[in-house]
């Protein structure tokens, strides 16, 4: 069954429905029909921030979820699902997957990842393990620990990783190169052609968020272009 999970995500689009509180598209209701939509243009799976958001969507949509759960602990950087209460919310809402920060930055309460995982592990089994990363040290880390894939989600947003403006595919090419556990590629995936260059670079899957679910930022993109296209204009 998990295994099966696993490969229906194979060589497919996830997508990420997610809007912070102080997004126009914040609230359960909006991300559900957000779901629904990416379900309707072909997506194979969900990610999704919160119990409440994970709930809303499994009524709607039928589609596996990747959970997670966005937190701010006062000691500690890491926010993507950082200890077992959020893990065990997002299981009790129905998530098939959870997402955790797998990077090295330090845990809440100065936790290893080695004993988070095994604690998933023991009290949410069943429960299929995406590690978050920013680098390739820390994927090979996480894919020593056993989870069931690895994601690049969190690169450019570390201090130890890269910031460019696009996807990191060296990351998602040297990850995959290795061979065993299936990496995703996230983070800043913007156009169909990048995601095919994904693939190309060896991901199992790819995960692309804002590009289709906050208008927000697609409307900037589209004004800064034309904004751009404007001036050039005028000085011509
Ligand atoms: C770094 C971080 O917190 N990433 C979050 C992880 O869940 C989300 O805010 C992103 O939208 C998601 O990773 C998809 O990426 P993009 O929206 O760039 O396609």
């Amino acid at each position: 069954m998990t295994q099966n999970l696993i490969a229906q995500l194979a060589q497919n689009i996830i997508v990420s429905c997610q809007a912070l509180e102080d997004e126009p598209l914040y609230g359960p209701e909006h991300m559900a029909v957000m779901a629904v939509a990416a379900e309707e243009g072909g997506a194979i799976a969900i990610r999704a921030n919160t119990p409440q958001d994970v709930r809303a969507i499994k009524r709607k949509c039928k589609l596996p979820i990747i959970g997670l759960y966005k937190k701010d602990y006062p000691d500690s950087a890491v926010y993507i699902t950082p200890t077992i209460r959020e893990v065990k919310e997002i299981a009790e809402a129905g998530a098939e997957f959870v997402a955790i920060d797998a990077t090295s930055l330090t845990r809440p309460g100065g936790e290893k990842l080695e004993h988070f995982v095994q604690s998933i592990r023991e009290e949410c089994p069943g429960l299929l393990i995406v590690a978050d990363v920013s680098t390739y040290e820390e994927g090979v880390t996480a894919m020593g620990l056993g989870v069931d894939l690895v994601s690049t989600t969190m690169s450019g947003y570390t201090p130890q990783s890269m910031t460019n403006e696009g996807p990191d595919i060296e990351l998602v090419r040297r990850l995959s190169a290795l061979g065993g556990v299936p990496v995703l590629a996230e983070g800043r995936i913007w156009t169909p052609s990048e995601a095919a260059e994904c693939l190309k670079a060896g991901a199992y899957a790819v995960v692309v968020g804002t590009a289709i679910t906050r208008p927000q930022e697609i409307t900037r993109r589209f004004a800064t272009a034309i904004l751009e296209a404007a001036r050039q204009k005028q000085t011509s």
